[in-house]
């Protein structure tokens, strides 16, 4: 028995062991956790986080940034301040064992989701851009304790499922645009309540009222006044206005007390205090008149006196301000007007990374800014104390409407037509890409009038359109030899699917046209010419520096990224090229004609754009044997980073015979780090770290690799410059 048992405890020994070295060694993360935080990356539009990944990986095992497992689930996300944008996604719901979450300071846009896990303690999604109203189905995750909401643009009212959250101590709600009451509060066992600055109003629940640090300032709660029939009593709101120490009585009479005063009144009647007047008027007038036989030189002395004293009153009151009844709706945060301005869907990470939580100003902010608001500019989390140094009457009015920005803004013009009607499903969503008419285009184009022309493609020529409001767009006019290739039903398909295609560093397709017999493609126009043009001009070569390269590299290799990885069914670029990289108005980066390779191997250019591509060296070699597969686009990706090491165009017939294929040069001398020092860009002017410089040669050499077989991914790529990053 004794020997059994021993058997018996050996085995658990062994298992327990199995499990442990399965947990530490392996590090194999829950499945169920890593398609939540695989979704949660998609959502957040892959942020640069190290060792993060699209698809699959070990989260727990290779310590993701930011993640904190035990066993094989994660407990904890923390990623407060680092830059996030997109949205949360709907994936949260499916952490299972999910402890604590902060994504604070961050610019995550869109609504909080409506699925949450059930085991979460502490959320904080503070200093956002999160719209919309605060879901109901946060109840479900009763075991909050603390949740942290403040600095978004939320709105509507509170819904009546948070008084649910029994566990919930802790409620930061400031600085937002919320409604309502604050009664669904009031049977919470809070011990610390911020709900300042936002337009609550109602009367305030007396139990909120002995919250320990409870604050509310900046809300037009009501501040009704209790009739009384001869004194005028203060009002009700006196109480919760007057700033009190926190857990201690309100100053000012309790409603009981009140009503003493109020008896009171009644023994003083009206005659009374008539007689009582007349006599105390009387007293005080001889008093004034004996000491101002005595006192008559002195008056104007005093009087400056008293002058003084109110500048001296003032000045104290602005060094610290008390938040009386008196002021209360004008308690804004400054921040909260650009806040609401410049709301924009992400910011670019390089020009972020210096000014992280620091709200950008803008001209009519700059405006309130010079006069009054010496803290606009400041970190957010600086905000509180900085407000309460400020003079309430300094203040500026209170915020205009918040006005979400909108990438594009263009109306529809005409209703989709769809001229195939075997398959009217298959024609492009209206709401995506909206439908032009060729009288139209001609306006915005001034007739395709020669100065509007941009350039010619083997597609077409792009003209620049300017829409009634002057936003600029790049419309091309596909020629009729490649467009009569395709039936209305394919176009239309094709117009979907780039329609759908959303990425921060891929052109936009704003709307089509199809009239006529004429068929055009409506682009978001980028002003800042193309990476060919930039790389090439003396002047901006200079002011690429090497990091700004790297994140030109990551920025395109991201948006291959998402057609390789992401879209369903993956996307083939086919021409991939530095002439196809447009800059923005941020100078970051977009990739233009994605989506378009049906129309490049229609049979009219097919064999055209294989030509051109090889011609000027971007073709991979099985482009020769007709074959153009995803690795083929990250050979020309590679090419595009030895543009970007070397500053030398893919093909320059102007130099010396060996040197024109700039990878037939190049390559050879990847890995000789002396040879490599010499290829690199002259306009740099050595300022690079050369273990970086020798990294990028190595993913160079990985993507130009003959075999397409043998070339990384795109993802993998993203990975290795984010490492360098
Ligand atoms: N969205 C855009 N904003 C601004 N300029 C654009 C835009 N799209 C294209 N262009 C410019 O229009 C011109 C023609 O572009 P197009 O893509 O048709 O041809 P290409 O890139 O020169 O050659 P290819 O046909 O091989 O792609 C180029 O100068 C390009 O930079």
């Amino acid at each position: 028995m004794g020997c059994m048992n021993r058997g018996l405890c050996v085995g658990i020994c062994i298992g327990l062991i199995l499990i442990f070295t399965a947990t530490f060694c392996v590090g194999l993360t829950d499945p169920t956790d890593v398609v939540a935080i695989n979704s949660l990356y998609v959502a957040l539009e892959y942020p640069p986080l190290l060792g993060w990944l699209l698809v699959g990986g070990d989260p727990c095992g290779d310590k993701w940034q930011g993640v904190e497992c035990v066993f094989s689930n994660i407990t904890e996300l923390r990623l407060s301040g680092t830059n996030l944008g997109g949205k949360l996604g709907d994936s949260l719901g499916d952490f299972g064992a999910i402890l604590a979450i902060d994504l604070s300071n961050n610019h995550i846009g869109g609504t909080i989701p409506s699925n949450f896990p059930s085991t979460i303690r502490n959320l904080s999604l503070s200093a956002n851009e999160l719209t919309g109203m605060i879901p109901d189905a946060l109840s479900s995750s009763g075991q909050l304790m603390d949740l942290d909401l403040s600095g978004n643009n939320l709105s509507g009212q509170l819904p009546s499922s948070l008084g649910n959250l029994s566990s919930l101590t802790t409620l930061h709600l400031q600085n937002n645009q919320l409604t309502g009451t604050l009664d669904v509060l009031q049977d919470l066992l809070l011990q610390d309540l911020n709900v300042e600055n936002n337009l609550f109003s109602g009367p305030i629940p007396a139990k909120l009222l002995s919250i320990p640090n409870f604050r509310k300032d900046g809300n037009p709660f009501n501040t009704t006044v209790i009739p009384s029939p001869t004194i005028a009593a203060p009002p009700l709101a006196a109480a919760p206005y007057a700033e009190k120490a926190p857990g201690k009585p309100a100053i000012g009479p309790s409603v009981p007390e009140m009503s003493k005063s109020t008896r009171a009144g009644k023994v003083f009647t009206t005659k009374r205090l008539t007689w009582i007047s007349i006599i105390g008027a009387s007293i005080l007038f001889s008093l004034v008149l004996c000491v101002c036989v005595f006192r008559c030189k002195k008056g104007r002395q005093e009087k400056e006196n008293t002058k003084r004293h109110d500048i001296g009153t003032h000045k104290a009151s602005r060094e610290k301000p008390k938040y009386t009844e008196s002021v209360p709706q004008q308690n804004y945060p400054m921040e909260k007007v650009p806040r609401g301005r410049v709301a924009k869907p992400r910011d670019s990470y390089v020009e972020n990374n210096g000014r992280r939580g620091v709200f950008p100003k803008l001209q009519n902010e700059q405006e309130v800014d010079v006069k009054n608001t010496p803290t606009v500019s400041l970190p957010k989390k600086d905000y509180d104390s900085d407000m309460s140094s400020m003079d309430t009457e300094f203040l500026p009015p209170p915020p205009p409407p918040f006005f979400p920005f909108e990438k594009v803004s263009v109306e529809p013009m005409v209703p989709l037509k769809v001229t195939s009607s075997r398959h009217p499903s298959k024609s492009p969503n209206a709401s995506s890409a909206k439908a032009f008419t060729v009288a139209l285009l001609q306006q915005y184009t001034n007739s395709f009038s020669h100065e509007n022309f941009i350039g010619e493609g083997m597609l077409g020529s792009v003209y620049r359109g300017e829409l009634p409001d002057g936003k600029l767009l790049a419309i091309k006019k596909l020629d009729t030899k490649v467009s009569g290739q395709q039936s209305d039903e394919d176009f239309f398909e094709l117009v979907s699917s780039i329609s759908k295609l959303r990425h921060a560093n891929i052109v936009e397709l704003v709307g089509y046209c199809t009239e006529h017999g004429q068929r055009l493609l409506v682009y978001e126009y980028c002003r800042n010419g193309t990476l060919h043009d930039a790389l090439h001009d003396d002047e901006i070569q200079k002011k690429l520096s090497w990091k700004t390269r790297i994140q030109v590299a990551l920025e395109a290799a991201r948006a291959l990224e998402y057609l390789h990885e992401i879209c369903q069914p993956p996307i083939v670029h086919r021409n991939f090229k530095s002439a196809n990289l447009l800059l923005d108005d941020k100078l970051e980066l977009c990739v233009s004609d994605c989506g378009l390779a049906p129309l490049l191997s229609s049979s009219s250019v097919s064999q055209l754009s294989g030509r051109l591509l090889t011609a000027y060296g971007y073709g991979a070699p099985e482009f020769d044997l007709g074959s153009y597969t995803y690795r083929s686009d990250v050979y020309s990706f590679g090419v595009v980073m030895l543009e970007l090491l070397t500053g030398r165009k893919s093909f320059d017939r102007s130099r010396p015979r060996g040197e024109q294929f700039l990878v037939r040069w190049a390559v050879p001398q990847l890995h000789d780090i002396d040879a490599l020092a010499r290829m690199v860009d002259p306009s740099l002017k050595g300022a690079y770290p050369m273990k970086s410089l020798s990294r990028f040669a190595d993913i160079i050499s990985s993507c130009v690799q003959q075999e397409p077989e043998f070339r990384p991914s795109m993802s993998e790529i993203v990975q290795e410059l984010l490492r360098m990053i």
